[in-house]
C-alpha cells in the first residue's frame, strides 16, 4: 500500500474547520482527535462537529477517540460520518465487540496503543482490526517531540502483521514530521498522522505531498516492504 498522510486537525484553527479541511486537499484522510478531558487531559470535539465536518469535506474522516467508554461511543462516530474509528486499548472494555460493531456499521475499525502499552498482548485481536495506531507521543496534545523509543514497537508490530499475513494498516501519531517520518516508514508504518508539521506551514497541501514523498522513498528501501 502507498504511504498515507492524515493531517490532524488538532493543529488547525477550530473556528475555520471546513476551510482547514479544504487546505489539505490531496490528503488521504483527515485525522480528527476526539478528547474528553478524562482519558486525556484535554477537551476537543464530539459527535456533532464530526457530523458537520463530514458534510464539509470529501476527505474521509479518521476519528481517533481519546475518550473513556469508547465501547459506547464508537458506533456513534460511524453514524456521524467517520470512515475509520480508532479506540484506545487502554479504555475499551470489550475491544473485539467494539471493533465488530464499527465494521458492521460500515467503517474501518482501529485500535490505538499508548506508548507504554505493548502490542504483544493484542496479537490475537489483530485480525479483528483494519488498522493499529501506535502513539509516538503521550496522547493529549499536538506539537510534542517524537518518541524514538517507539521504533522497536513499530518494527515488532510490522513483524506480527507479516507473520499473520494481515492487511492491517499501521498508523503512527505524534511528532511525525519531515525529520521523523522516514524512520517511522523504515520501521514499518504506512499511515502517518501529522498535525503541526502540516498546519503550521504556509502551504498545508504541499506539506502533505512532501511528507508522502519522503515516506514512500523510505518505504521503498525498507526491508519489510521489500519482503512483500
Ligand atoms: O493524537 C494526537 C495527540 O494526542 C495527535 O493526533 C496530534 O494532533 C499530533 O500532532 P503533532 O504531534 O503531529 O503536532
Amino acid at each position: 500500500m502507498a504511504a498515507q498522510i492524515n493531517p490532524s486537525i488538532l493543529s488547525a484553527d477550530f473556528a475555520r474547520l471546513a476551510e482547514e479541511a479544504r487546505a489539505v486537499e490531496g490528503a488521504d484522510w483527515l485525522h480528527v482527535d476526539v478528547m474528553d478531558n478524562h482519558f486525556v487531559p484535554n477537551l476537543t470535539l464530539g459527535v456533532p462537529i464530526v457530523e458537520s465536518l463530514s458534510r464539509a469535506t470529501d476527505i474521509p474522516l479518521d476519528c481517533h477517540l481519546m475518550i473513556e467508554d469508547p465501547d459506547r461511543w464508537a458506533p456513534q462516530y460511524v453514524e456521524a460520518g467517520a470512515g475509520s474509528v480508532t479506540f484506545h486499548a487502554e479504555a475499551a472494555a470489550a475491544p473485539v465487540r467494539t471493533a465488530r460493531e464499527i465494521r458492521a456499521k460500515g467503517a474501518r475499525a482501529s485500535m490505538a496503543l499508548k506508548p507504554a502499552t505493548p502490542v504483544e498482548p493484542y496479537e490475537d485481536l489483530l485480525p479483528e482490526l483494519d488498522m493499529l495506531l501506535i502513539m509516538t507521543v503521550e496522547p493529549g496534545f499536538g506539537g510534542q517531540s517524537f518518541l524514538d523509543i517507539m521504533l522497536p514497537k513499530i518494527r515488532r508490530t510490522r513483524q506480527l502483521i507479516a507473520k499473520h499475513g494481515l492487511q492491517l494498516w499501521l498508523q503512527v501519531d505524534g511528532g511525525v514530521s519531515a525529520s521523523t517520518i522516514e524512520r517511522c516508514a523504515e520501521a514499518g508504518a504506512d499511515v502517518f498522522v501529522a498535525g503541526s508539521a502540516v498546519y503550521t506551514t504556509d502551504d498545508p497541501a504541499a506539506a502533505v505531498r512532501m511528507l508522502r514523498h519522503q515516506a514512500e522513498e523510505a518505504t521503498a528501501k525498507a526491508p519489510w516492504a521489500c519482503a512483500h
